[in-house]
């Protein structure tokens, strides 16, 4: 039988007897014939008190000595849990991130992979010992001890389960799987028996703290199958993999992130290259943005909003003020106290009207969205952060998700998929796989997509109330019109700006619609260009890296292609371009990703 990684969270080891539970997990497993490598993270709270502890002491600690700290969290965890494996009568051994052979970068507190040994693992396993590995950490080349960014043993837990070819990673926690959306947020949310890993990737990204979002790009990428079970019980949790069986709803799940800030880059210049710039100051300072939406400019001016989490405000305006430095124009302006609700599913492909449904259960709750961007498996709204718990709520069952009844998969179905994925694990030789490590967490995009067939609707100066989108997109999708991209950017004096993507063949009969409806704002002005193409990337973990971002924008501004509008997920990056840039952006973009 082969190795199986079993990854326990804080949750899941937090005490002694928690920690006397999870051993005689690992043990059974090991006594059924497998070998086993656990990972473990920091007890409870533990690296939150860490945390606590150093800005008692500064509040501006070294990242170097902030990860020496951090790391140590795990370290007490793996030599509790080699003691109580010990008790159990089999033999267990501890390895730190360095002991084992993680190798990173040197970005202290977000460090990635660059390679792992598997030779002293495979040597304790050999010899019939149980692994306890520390989670969350690694050492840069120079020997210094780096931690892989919160929530970061998920990661270790696939890393390892790709370089040993394991046949499954469980990640155990304290919820009995991946819910319809955060079970403590959301009383009502339910369960999901299994997953596509684009779903999961979207909902880590977008908030669901269950998973790590890179743990799923590894799982992804080495086809491992993941099983987040609960700890507390025997339950089979929920199966990550690639099905491709008809999704039973048209929304999986919904996520929330609570403490967003948005920073909007104001009247700066409409030409090419102006978001390169922008994408390569913030990648300086390796800030991970979040939300971008850039929508239409007008009078050569353009604007730019993004999101980022609170605490990286700082580092972020001052990117954004180096930035309208170089363009020689534009304000800076930010917004806090905001919170980004999410809805994913693989079903919102082959159904109009989902953003009109979430836009509506947000305006029946009187909650108004600031920031509005989509791709073709997500929505995503930016709203304030005292709404955020109605509206997660809100568009919870605004889709139903807490009256849905899973349907199980055909049994033959199931057994067949996970036949598939462990062969390909199977087939693969060692040597393959490690040879790939030094680009493991390489940025991975598998496809560049043009489509030509659609046409762009703007409305400016629409009020900024709650239901105003949702008025839109019902009158849409009541025309039978399918939205595709949806941009929602807030302008200089607080009204909404909204563009969207609809077939060229239908543009005339949605701007007749959109005309009638927006009678009743006179302020309102509409435009329309048929001539325009959307132009994709697809891969895995495309938004976690600031690097693909940069790429694109780079490749299109020396193409000399302007973008009109983005939007950005985990799996997809989309532009908006004229019709007439379509080849040469397509070329450009395939020369630049190697495809
Ligand atoms: N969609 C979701 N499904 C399940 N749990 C979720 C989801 N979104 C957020 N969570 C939260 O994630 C928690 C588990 O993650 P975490 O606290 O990091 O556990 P661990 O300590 O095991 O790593 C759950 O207790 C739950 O509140
Ligand atoms: N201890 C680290 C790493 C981690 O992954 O923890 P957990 O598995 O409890 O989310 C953290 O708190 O971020």
């Amino acid at each position: 039988m082969g190795i199986i990684v079993q990854k326990f969270g804080g949750t899941s080891v937090a005490d002694a007897s928690k920690i006397k539970s999870a051993a005689a997990r690992a043990v059974e497993t090991f006594k059924k014939g497998h070998q086993v490598v656990m990972v473990v993270s920091a007890r409870g709270k533990k690296t939150d008190e860490l945390v606590a502890l150093a800005t008692e002491i500064t509040n501006n600690p070294s990242p170097r000595e902030m990860d020496v700290l951090l790391s140590t969290g795990e370290q007490e965890t793996i030599a509790l849990m080699s003691m109580a494996i010990a008790e159990l009568g089999v033999a267990a051994e501890s390895m730190t991130g360095t002991q084992i052979g993680i190798i990173t970068d040197s970005a202290f507190s977000k460090a990635r992979i660059q390679k792992i040994s598997t030779m002293r693992m495979h040597k304790a396993l050999d010899a019939g010992r149980i692994i306890v590995a520390a989670g969350f950490q690694g050492r840069d080349e120079n020997y210094n001890i780096t931690t892989l960014g919160r929530g970061g043993s998920d990661s270790t837990a696939t890393a390892l389960a790709a370089v040993l070819q394991a046949d499954e990673c469980q990640i155990y926690t304290d919820v009995e799987g991946v819910f319809t959306t955060d079970p403590r947020l959301v009383p009502s949310a339910r369960k999901v028996d299994s997953i596509t890993y684009e779903e999961m990737l979207e909902l880590a990204s977008l908030g669901a703290g269950v998973m790590h979002s890179r743990s799923i790009e590894f799982a992804k990428k080495y086809r491992i199958p993941l099983r987040v079970r609960p700890s507390f019980s025997d339950g089979e949790g929920t199966l990550i993999h690639a099905t491709h069986e008809e999704p039973d709803s048209v929304v999986t799940g919904v996520a929330l992130v609570r403490d967003e800030v948005r920073v909007t880059l104001l009247k700066i210049p409409d030409r090419p290259g102006v978001m390169h710039l922008i994408f390569s100051k913030m990648a300086e300072k390796k800030i991970a943005i979040d939300m971008v939406v850039q929508n239409v400019g007008e009078d050569g001016l353009a604007e730019v909003s993004f999101t980022v989490p609170q605490n990286e405000l700082a580092d972020t305006l001052t990117a954004a003020d180096a930035a309208v430095k170089e363009l020689g124009s534009g304000k800076v302006r930010h917004g806090t106290n905001l919170s980004k609700v999410s809805a994913v599913g693989r079903g919102m492909v082959m159904h109009s009207g989902v953003a009109a449904q979430m836009f509506k259960a947000l305006a029946d709750q009187n909650i108004s969205i600031s920031l509005i961007t989509t791709s073709d498996i997500k929505i995503s709204t930016l709203v304030d952060r005292e709404d955020a718990d109605k509206a997660i709520n809100a568009v919870h069952s605004g889709f139903f998700l807490d009256q849905a009844v899973t349907k199980p998969l055909p049994i033959g179905e199931e057994t067949e998929q996970e036949e598939e994925t462990v062969l390909v694990a199977r087939d693969r030789s060692e040597q393959e796989v490690i040879s790939r490590l030094p680009s493991m967490e390489d940025i991975v995009v598998s496809e560049v997509e043009l489509d030509c067939e659609q046409a762009r609707v703007t409305i400016r100066n629409l009020p900024d109330n709650p239901g105003v989108a949702a008025h839109v997109f019902e009158t849409a999708a009541e025309g039978g019109i399918n939205v595709d991209m949806i941009v929602q950017n807030i302008s200089r004096d607080e009204h909404a700006s909204l563009s969207f993507t609809v077939p060229r063949d239908d543009i005339d009969s949605c701007l007749k619609l959109m005309e009638n409806l927006l009678q009743q704002w006179p302020e309102t002005e509409i435009s329309h260009d048929a001539q325009i193409a959307k132009i994709s990337v697809l891969g895995i973990g495309l938004r976690s890296h600031t690097g693909v971002g940069q790429k694109l924008f780079a490749a299109l501004a020396e193409a000399n292609v302007n973008i009109q509008m983005i939007n950005t997920s985990e799996i997809r990056m989309s532009a908006v371009i004229s019709e007439k840039d379509s080849r040469v952006a397509h070329d450009v973009l395939s020369d630049t990703f190697n495809l």
